[in-house]
């Protein structure tokens, strides 16, 4: 017999782990003298838009998994997942009583993957160890007629999709909204209420400086598209293509006219900008005629290679976001030789973790 899951939320501990967050990053950055931290709270229940659970078997029946940390052998059983929004909720109670009823979706099934957003929209992906044949697709087909919603098969080397590959996120801030094609697979913020703020933060923080500004790491143009306005011209690089693919489409949906995404590393970016390389992906880009005054960088875990600090380091004013309070750390201990925080923000993306999401604004120091 299975044991359930523990319910990863407590409502009641909320404030308290908040206000413990706030005091970790207080302490942490006082030696930048940061201005007072600006709090971004979140929705104390329902606030993720993606959750992923391994399928377990016992004989016929199924449940959705999770395991112990460092314990792949404990599947807890998972039958309410309260951090999720409540439409991936809803969708897991339907998906489960649909594949107990088909032999063929059902067996060795060993992943689900769900991805929705603010709007309602929602995308499933059906991880298989099998090849995904006629007859699956046929049935697949069926339930996702009856869920309503699109379904992705995988399995080895496959990649099945039945309608579409994404979702589209409709993002409101600051009384706007922005259309964002979301690809399965690429990365998306996971708390879209607290991504709302972090794009409304971003924009006042633009405010006033004109001029143009330079993005790396832009994922699907979460910023940029946002940010765009506030800018006489933008140019931001991402990495993974499925991302610069859901850039494209974005800039045009928003009808952005602004806005150039490229597809390049963020040490590739570097180079070009220093004139150092040449980027086919950069034909017909005139690096020399833009007026960059801020920079924008939202880098993964790592935070800011060593070259990218120094880059950044260039220009007047710099936004970065960060999901590592530590790499942050390490890079702003060159960032404020040359710069000063003046705004300094956390935005409570993983409530009930220990994972914290920081906002700083560096303006260069009138001595440097
Ligand atoms: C924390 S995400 C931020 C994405 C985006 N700003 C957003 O809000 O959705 C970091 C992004 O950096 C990209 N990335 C990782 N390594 C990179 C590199 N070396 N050069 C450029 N982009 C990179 C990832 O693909 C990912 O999209």
């Amino acid at each position: 017999m299975s044991e359930i899951f523990p319910d990863p939320i407590n409502p009641a501990e909320y404030d308290t782990q908040l206000a413990e967050k706030k005091a970790r990053l207080n302490s942490l950055f006082a030696e930048f003298a940061p201005p007072a931290l600006e709090v971004h709270d979140s929705a104390v229940s329902h606030y993720r838009l993606r959750a992923e659970f391994r399928l377990w078997h016992e004989g016929d029946r199924c449940f959705y998994a999770m395991f112990e940390p460092g314990n792949r052998k404990k599947a807890y059983e998972v039958r309410e997942f309260n951090i999720a929004s409540p439409l991936i909720n809803e969708l897991m109670h339907k998906l489960l009583a649909e594949i107990h009823t088909s032999e063929l979706l059902r067996r060795r099934l060993f992943q689900v993957e769900f991805l929705t957003t603010l709007n309602g929209d929602a995308l499933i992906t059906l991880i298989y160890h099998k090849k995904l044949d006629d007859a699956w697709e046929g049935e697949a087909r069926e339930l996702q007629e009856r869920l309503g919603f699109p379904i992705i098969g995988r399995s080895r080397k496959q990649k099945v999709v039945l309608e579409r590959d994404y979702v589209t996120e409709v993002l409101k801030v600051d009384g706007k909204e922005f259309s964002y094609r979301q690809i399965e697979g690429g990365f998306t913020q996971p708390n879209g209420e607290v991504n709302q703020k972090m794009l409304s933060w971003a924009r006042s923080a633009s405010e006033g400086i004109g001029g143009d500004l330079v993005e790396l790491y832009c994922g699907n143009g979460n910023f940029s598209v946002a940010m765009a306005e506030k800018f006489d011209r933008v140019l931001a690089t991402e990495i993974s293509k499925t991302s610069v693919n859901a850039a494209q489409v974005n800039i045009a949906d928003n009808k952005i006219d602004n806005l150039i995404i490229a597809r390049l590393s963020s040490e590739e970016f570097v180079q070009a900008l220093r004139g150092e390389r040449k980027f086919t992906r950069l034909e017909g880009v005139d690096l020399t005629s833009y007026d960059f005054r801020t920079v924008l960088v939202d880098p993964p875990r790592a935070g800011l290679d060593d070259e990218s600090v120094k880059q950044t380091a260039g220009y007047d004013n710099i936004i970065y976001i960060s999901c590592n309070p530590d790499t942050l750390h390490a890079n702003l201990t060159e960032l404020c030789k040359t710069h000063d925080i003046v705004r300094f923000a956390m935005f409570d993306q993983f409530p009930y973790t220990h994972h914290i999401e920081t906002g700083v604004v560096l303006k260069r120091k009138a001595t440097a």
